[in-house]
């Protein structure tokens, strides 16, 4: 696959790692407004790093985009006029609609949204995906590489929002429940570095539990509470200062926030 990634900062880094990393590609242009920030891509021989976002479109098939969402209307328009029949859009922009891009390169293209997270270098993102109706003849492609480098979930764009809160605003919200664990463990006793370990690892577990044996959560919690033990403690506990309560709640804010984002960055 011929690819291009038109802005590789945080994301578009996370998903040049996965490419690579899991020889998903004929050939990778990144660009960047400063190059000097790709120097980890140095020295491959089918990535090329430059500043020309035209070069980069002329010489891939499948164009995806990372760049903030106030700098993405400005590039759609300058890569109109070279956009061929062979070109296949995937957009990571948070909050830009597919008819606002509609707009700005018509109907005719192949535009899919694609929300992943930053574990795509790991290949190991949850990425959500939908397109125009044109788009639909290419999804396949999409859902190809996303499959490679986790996992993909078709969705209506009507709950791309939500996704993106879900799916790549929570590794972040995960992040902070294992450090949160990890000061936890540091408390009870453990090194730092145990402590994480331990952190990481049970969070592993828990997951794959339920991605193996397809369980509700409380069937595995049930599992673990022993009556009158101790983990059934912590987790009323846990209940009684607000734990559900609070995700649920940081996650709305967070989704609520979406509709304003575009605004305030122009
Ligand atoms: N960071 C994340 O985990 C996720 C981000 N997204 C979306 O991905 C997009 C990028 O987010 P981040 O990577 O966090 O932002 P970022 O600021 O780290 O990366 C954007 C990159 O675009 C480059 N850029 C700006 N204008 C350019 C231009 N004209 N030509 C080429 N490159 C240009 C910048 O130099 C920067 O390196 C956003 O729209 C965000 O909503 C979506 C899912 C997850
Ligand atoms: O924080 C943000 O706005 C972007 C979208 C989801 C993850 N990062």
């Amino acid at each position: 696959m011929k690819i291009a990634i038109i802005g590789t900062g945080n994301l578009g880094k996370s998903i040049a790692k996965g490419l690579i990393t899991n020889n998903a590609i004929t050939s990778l242009y990144l660009t960047k407004r400063n190059i000097e920030g790709l120097a980890e891509f140095e020295g491959y021989t089918n990535v090329h790093l430059t500043t020309d976002n035209l070069l980069a479109v002329q010489k891939s098939d499948i164009i995806i985009f990372a760049v903030q969402p106030a700098h993405f209307e400005g590039i759609l328009k300058m890569i109109k006029p070279y956009l061929t029949e062979k070109h296949v859009l995937i957009s990571t922009i948070t909050g830009f609609l597919i008819p606002q891009i509609e707009q700005e390169i018509g109907e005719d293209k192949f535009i899919i949204r694609a929300m992943p997270n930053t574990a795509i270098a790991v290949g190991k993102s949850m990425t959500c995906l939908c397109s125009n109706t044109q788009g639909e003849k290419r999804i396949q492609i999409a859902e190809a590489i996303f499959n490679r480098l986790g996992h993909s979930l078709s969705i209506p764009e009507s709950q791309m929002q939500a996704a993106t809160v879900v799916c790549a605003s929570g590794i972040a919200f995960w992040m902070r429940l294992i450090r949160a664990t990890t000061q936890a463990a540091i408390q009870l006793g453990f090194d730092a570095k145990e402590a994480q370990e331990l952190a990481m690892f049970t969070s592993e577990g828990a997951a794959n539990l339920l991605i193996t044996n397809g369980n509700h959560p409380e069937e595995e919690i049930d599992r673990v509470t022993t009556p009158k033990g101790c983990t059934i403690e912590g987790l009323n506990e846990m209940e009684h200062k607000g734990l559900s309560s609070s995700l649920i709640q940081g996650m709305v804010a967070s989704f609520n926030k979406i509709n304003n984002i575009k605004k305030e960055q122009i």
